[in-house]
């Protein structure tokens, strides 16, 4: 059984043609999912549809979590978001950041404070706990907002274009951020990216969006745990360039 099962979702602006018209896609446990496609093609209406922010008009989407599965309707705590700009607030600290999915439902325990500067551990960013979001680098802010995304251990965790505005090699260096910590904890991940290489990279499957359908998608088989000297190998390039060729065809 797939963990997230997207059921032929139709979503509309009202007004508009279909933006997601008629996905059908089933994601597997503790994998990690790249959604490509070229701007304006439905892959943020997608990711919303997938964490309950809107609902389909007609199809369903249905997460099969023992704990807090069941038709997703409206999003909790069984769901994590991380979006391009990391939108942490810069009055609290970098760990007040991190606890605040914990502070919107309870005031946080000593616990759940050793959780938070566990993840900042995990992530390089245990010296900044006590800092402000303005005293980080545009890298490390995106790290504090990866570890608040993860903060209430979501089975799943959707990402939009999470490290587009950083350099090369900050993202690189997130990404295998990202890869470690979601395997070690089995997490299920939806991750929107325009850059192929990136979703070569992540990727235990990728999807390709085009005028609001998966028109293509491909399981990719590089060896496990990933290495950035990977990206230089024929296997690697092999699968960029199947699917550069692809998404060049939606371009017709
Ligand atoms: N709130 C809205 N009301 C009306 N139309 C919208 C709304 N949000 C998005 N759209 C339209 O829906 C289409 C798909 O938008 P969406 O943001 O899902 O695309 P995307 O593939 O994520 O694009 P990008 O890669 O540029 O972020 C676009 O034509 C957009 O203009």
């Amino acid at each position: 059984m797939a963990f997230l099962d997207i059921e032929r979702a139709v979503f509309t602006y009202p007004g508009h043609a279909p933006v997601v018209d008629g996905v059908d896609w089933r994601m597997q446990a503790g994998e990690i999912h790249c959604l490509l496609g070229r701007s304006g093609c439905g892959k943020t209406t997608l990711l919303k549809l997938a964490a309950g922010l809107l609902r389909p008009q007609s199809g369903r989407i249905v997460l099969h979590d023992r704990e807090r599965g069941g038709e997703l309707a409206a999003p909790g705590p069984q769901v994590g978001f991380m979006f391009q700009a990391p939108t942490l607030l810069d009055w609290l600290t970098v760990l007040d950041n991190v606890l605040l999915p914990v502070s919107l439902q309870r005031k946080p325990t000593p616990q759940d404070r050793q959780h938070a500067l566990q993840l900042l551990n995990q992530l390089g960013l245990a010296s900044h706990a006590q800092q402000h979001p303005r005293q980080l680098s545009g890298g490390q802010q995106s790290r504090a907002a990866l570890a608040r995304a993860l903060i209430l251990a979501p089975p799943l965790l959707l990402l939009d274009e999470p490290f587009a505005a950083l350099d090369a090699i900050t993202r690189a260096e997130l990404q295998d951020d990202l890869l470690r910590t979601c395997r070690e904890r089995g997490t299920t991940v939806l991750f929107v990216t325009h850059d192929i290489n990136e979703a070569v990279y992540l990727g235990d499957r990728i999807a390709l969006m085009h005028g609001g359908r998966i028109v293509d998608d491909w399981t990719i088989e590089l060896p496990a745990p990933r290495t950035q000297a990977m990206r230089h190998g024929p296997l690697f390039n092999e699968y960029c360039a199947r699917v550069r060729a692809s998404m060049d065809r939606t371009a017709l």
